[in-house]
């Protein structure tokens, strides 16, 4: 049985050279952090070139965080990117809005910490045309995401096999396996998991990200890992587990 190999992002990339090692390494989608706040974030002469570096190589992905209108026409204007990706508090309404004005398949993240916030993502269910899971930042974080964080990935045991999205959230080339073999997620993204500091991709990790969470596709094998998490998961948050042996 073939197994479809993990969609995998890196995201949050500012320079042509880390860009060239995320496309040689074989991301899918490359995402473009256009935050003012963020260490990652590229203003829109910068983006523009990244894009037209990445075009045709791999899916290119728009980051925003609560965007109004001309912002959105104006990254739409200088990146031409092939996926927006909203990461702030957006409103399925106000993704259904971004998605009819732009013509352009929306991602919308959603910050996760217990299955009360999971339940919240049926919300854009048919809506959004594909969840980012990320963890649930901190009350008064500087940043809604690539904080680095992980969530208690059980909460996701076994999801992907009926319900596709992307996991993110302090994914690291040592961790990326066991998030896929507990989640089934068919997608994973990356930021800080991937860098030398903040902001600061290093080429090395990004390509061991990539080839881990390849080596790591397979419904299977990612079912009987949820299944084996699962177990486990009485016992204590997947989290717990992961971080003892990071
Ligand atoms: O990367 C950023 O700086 C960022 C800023 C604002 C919103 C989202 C951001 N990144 C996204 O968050 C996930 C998880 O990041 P990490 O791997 O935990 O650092 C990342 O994949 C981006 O999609």
């Amino acid at each position: 049985m073939s197994f479809a190999p993990t969609l995998v992002k890196i995201c949050g990339l500012s320079t042509p050279e880390t860009l060239e090692a995320s496309l040689a390494a074989g991301a899918d989608m490359i995402g473009l952090v256009h935050f003012p706040k963020s260490p990652r974030h590229v203003d829109l002469t910068l983006g523009a070139a990244l894009s037209r570096q990445a075009r045709g190589r791999a899916e290119r992905v728009a980051l925003l965080v609560d965007p109004d209108d001309a912002l959105v026409e104006a990254v739409l204007a200088a990146l031409d990117p092939d996926w927006l990706q909203l990461h702030g508090t957006e409103s399925p309404e106000r993704v259904a809005a971004v998605k009819a004005r732009t013509g352009r398949p929306v991602m919308k993240a959603l910050g996760i910490a217990t299955a009360d916030d999971l339940a919240r993502a049926a919300r854009y269910a048919g809506i959004a045309d594909r969840l980012l899971f990320d963890a649930k930042p901190a009350p008064g974080a500087v940043l809604p995401g690539g904080n680095g964080h992980a969530f208690d990935w059980s909460l996701l045991a076994g999801r992907g096999r009926d319900h596709p999205f992307m996991l993110s959230g302090g994914l690291t080339p040592e961790t990326v396996a066991e998030a896929l073999a507990v989640t089934a997620a068919q997608a994973v993204d990356v930021s800080s998991g991937v860098e030398a500091g903040p902001g600061r991709k290093d080429p090395d990790r990004i390509a061991a990200f990539v080839a881990a969470a390849k080596a790591a596709a397979g419904a299977d094998k990612a079912a009987a890992g949820a299944d084996k998490a699962a177990a486990g998961a009485a016992s204590e948050p997947q989290i717990a587990r992961v971080a003892r042996r990071a």
